[in-house]
């Protein structure tokens, strides 16, 4: 099975490396300079330097190519997902998606999105707790691998697993993508609770009922409970918003340290999707009559419309209720 990854930001480029192990992989690049420096000297300077890459990792910036592959992962941020499926060749190769966010304007999900651009294309999901770096350095790393066929599933899954990447099948879409998509938000919590200084029981308190505000909204939109306690909800949620390795966790411990959200957006190449996908979040909570008091304050900061002080006081005078 001959894989392409489209996308080659640093989790597309971990992804490579580690699939690389298994046989020749093409990877779409949107900059010429990553191309180039991935074919010419096994680098990817831009996105994930200091990594050595495998030279059975072939770079294009040509979305024709990919008509050649059997599977495709599709790692290009969730905003520009639309775009890149609408760019690709039509092909018949399943598209495992790997960008953790929700679609701003539609308030979709990237399976929601992928089955109205490429409707014809069989899906699956790949989500969990893998900072890029470990991935592509060879480190111990489980993965949820989501897809309703199971056959397809367990095809996917023989050629993506390599003796350190271990994907565990799902059949619930959903809850792998709910999970992605509000642990990035949460983790700029933590970040904010980090740089404000207010110590690990806030960060503990913040993971927990971030879960319960995750748990909400998930099984409102369909998910299953079982996949949001997993790898791809509670056990992305506690990697992301224990360390500054994580892009959000950084946003928020810059807004906690009373930075504003427009410069420290503005200052990074990097994507931080929660800050994306915290407004479209809120927004579709509240449709779905689903509270998330945690998401609510996240979005007051980025939107600058509060002080931090009155986010935190906001939260702590919530009426007192059972856990
Ligand atoms: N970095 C990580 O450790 C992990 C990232 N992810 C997810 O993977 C997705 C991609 O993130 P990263 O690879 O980290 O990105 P990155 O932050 O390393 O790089 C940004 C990427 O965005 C691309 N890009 C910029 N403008 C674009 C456009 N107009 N059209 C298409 N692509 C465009 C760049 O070419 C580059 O590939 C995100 O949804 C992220 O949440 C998931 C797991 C781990
Ligand atoms: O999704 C990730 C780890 O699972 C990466 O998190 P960040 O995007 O916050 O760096």
């Amino acid at each position: 099975m001959k894989i392409g990854v489209v996308g080659a930001g640093a989790w597309g480029t971990a992804l490579a490396q580690v699939m690389a192990q298994g046989g020749e992989v093409l990877l779409w690049a949107l900059e010429a300079e990553v191309a180039d420096g991935v074919n010419r000297d096994h680098v990817n300077a831009l996105y994930l330097p200091g990594v050595p890459l495998s030279p059975a990792i072939r770079a294009t910036t040509d979305l024709a190519g990919m008509a050649a592959c059997d599977a495709l992962l599709i790692v290009t941020p969730a905003q520009h997902l639309r775009a890149t499926l609408g760019r690709l060749p039509r092909t018949d190769a399943p598209l495992i998606l790997c960008a953790k966010g929700i679609e701003a304007g539609s308030g979709k999900l990237m399976s929601q999105v992928a089955e109205e651009v490429a409707s014809h294309a069989p899906l699956a999901v790949i989500s969990g707790p893998t900072f890029a770096h470990e991935v592509a350095a060879g480190l111990p790393t489980a993965v949820t691998l989501a897809c309703a066929d199971a056959a397809l599933a367990e095809r996917l899954a023989a050629r993506i697993a390599r003796p350190t990447f271990r994907p565990y099948l799902s059949d619930d879409v959903i809850g792998a993508e709910v999970g992605g998509a509000v642990k990035n938000v949460l983790a700029i919590a933590c970040g904010v609770a980090e740089g404000a200084g207010l110590g690990l029981n806030a960060r503990a308190a913040l993971i927990s009922r971030g879960f319960a505000e995750m748990t909400r909204f998930g099984l409102a939109l369909g998910a299953k409970a079982e996949t949001l306690a997993g790898l791809s909800g509670l056990g992305d949620l506690v990697l992301t918003c224990s360390s500054t390795n994580s892009r959000n966790f950084s946003l928020g411990k810059g807004l906690g340290e009373g930075q504003a959200a427009a410069e420290l957006l503005a200052e990074r190449r990097t994507v931080a999707e929660g800050a994306y996908t915290a407004p479209v979040l809120r927004d579709v909570a509240r449709k779905a009559g689903v509270e998330m008091p945690i998401v609510e304050g996240v979005c007051a900061l980025i939107e600058g419309r509060v002080p931090l002080g009155h986010m935190i006081d906001a939260l702590l005078a919530r009426p007192l209720r059972s856990e």
